[in-house]
């Protein structure tokens, strides 16, 4: 396989890597994934994780089992598992379709990982043409190089604007329970010496108040055909929020995070995670142990809490979503 390398992926052509999110901020630590059962693990305990970058890895994965001999049984039987590793961002399952079909599997996957890179170029064009000078801009969870192959969905429309020389300032939601903001974002953040200041998930609604913020960026796992959208459990209450604060929020995906057999979000299915992730982190416990949690991983946001959705083809109104914008393209 030709080597490639991003954020949080990385193949030298002979085995595939992953930076380990779960260590971060504190460690860049990488761990192999070229064999599809250990790729499932690391997506399962989010070590990779984001929509786009776990349906690239799950590809990258498989095409270096079919490189190393695996069976044509084997190979489909690892398709199907990889493809049932998380429910709810159809990235996978996209990434997985195209896989099990594929004549030359390296060169499928090769192909998902350099569309994923300039479909995050797309997205950056599109949404940062929306952002003014000056503006304070809320994020939530991760969606940046970690979260892709390329720069990023939200946070890549935040550092094309950045890059672009507007002057804004970034809000990035802590994102409980597993931390994705106040660990992957702001480390990221940082890299790039974008200005930000972390915040928890309840301080929103006040900086929102406050006037702090002009504009709300978030990623998404899954996009129903009428527009309506799964993230990061909480976006949904931050959409709520922009709406009463009368600040403009939208939602950042590929044309790969669309599921167009999917008509509204109740047809989304939401993953559950372990409540001991609610009850505490790593080696931290701050319920008494068995305490009863409820742990959805994601939340579903309504089209019309949605300003406008910005996909790498183009910006797309709550109006035109809900006259069928998706299905047309
Ligand atoms: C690339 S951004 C889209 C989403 O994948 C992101 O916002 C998100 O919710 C990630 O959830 P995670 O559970 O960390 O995989």
């Amino acid at each position: 396989m030709q080597p490639f390398e991003s954020l949080g992926l990385r193949h030298d052509g002979r085995a595939l890597w992953v930076l380990d999110q779960t260590q971060l901020p504190d460690a860049e630590v990488w761990l192999e994934g070229s064999e599809p059962a250990a790729m499932i693990a690391l997506i399962q305990r989010l070590a990779v994780r984001g929509a786009p970058l776990i349906g690239v890895a799950a590809a990258a994965s498989l095409a270096t089992f079919a490189h190393r001999g695996a069976s044509a049984t084997e190979y489909s039987a690892a398709c199907a598992a990889l493809r049932a590793a998380r429910p709810t961002a159809v990235n996978l399952m996209w990434a997985m379709d195209r896989m099990k079909g594929a004549a030359d599997p390296v060169a499928e996957a090769e192909a998902i990982f350099a569309e994923d890179v300039r479909l995050c170029e797309g997205m950056a064009e599109h949404g940062a043409a929306l952002i003014q000078d000056g503006e304070g801009l809320l994020t939530h969870c991760n969606t940046g190089g970690l979260a892709t192959a390329g720069i990023g969905t939200a946070l890549g429309v935040i550092r094309r604007a950045h890059e672009q020389g507007k002057r804004i300032h970034v809000y990035a939601d802590e994102t409980r329970p597993l931390l994705q903001g106040g660990r992957l974002t702001a480390w990221e953040l940082r890299k790039l010496g974008i200005p930000s200041t972390l915040i928890t998930d309840s301080m929103a609604a006040l900086l929102l108040r406050d006037g702090k913020v002009q504009r709300v960026l978030v990623g998404s796992d899954r996009v129903a055909a009428n527009g309506d959208f799964a993230n990061k459990v909480g976006t949904y209450g931050l959409a709520v929020q922009a709406r009463h604060h009368g600040v403009p929020f939208h939602p950042v995906a590929p044309f790969s995070t669309v599921d167009l057999a999917c008509p509204d979000g109740a047809a989304i299915p939401i993953e559950l995670r372990d409540a001991a992730e609610v009850r505490g982190y790593g080696p931290w416990r701050w319920a008494p142990e068995g305490m009863p949690a409820w742990n959805p991983s994601f939340d579903v946001t309504p089209v019309d809490l949605v300003t406008s959705l910005v996909l790498d083809r183009g910006v797309f109104t709550a109006a035109q979503l809900r006259a069928g914008a998706l299905l047309a393209r």
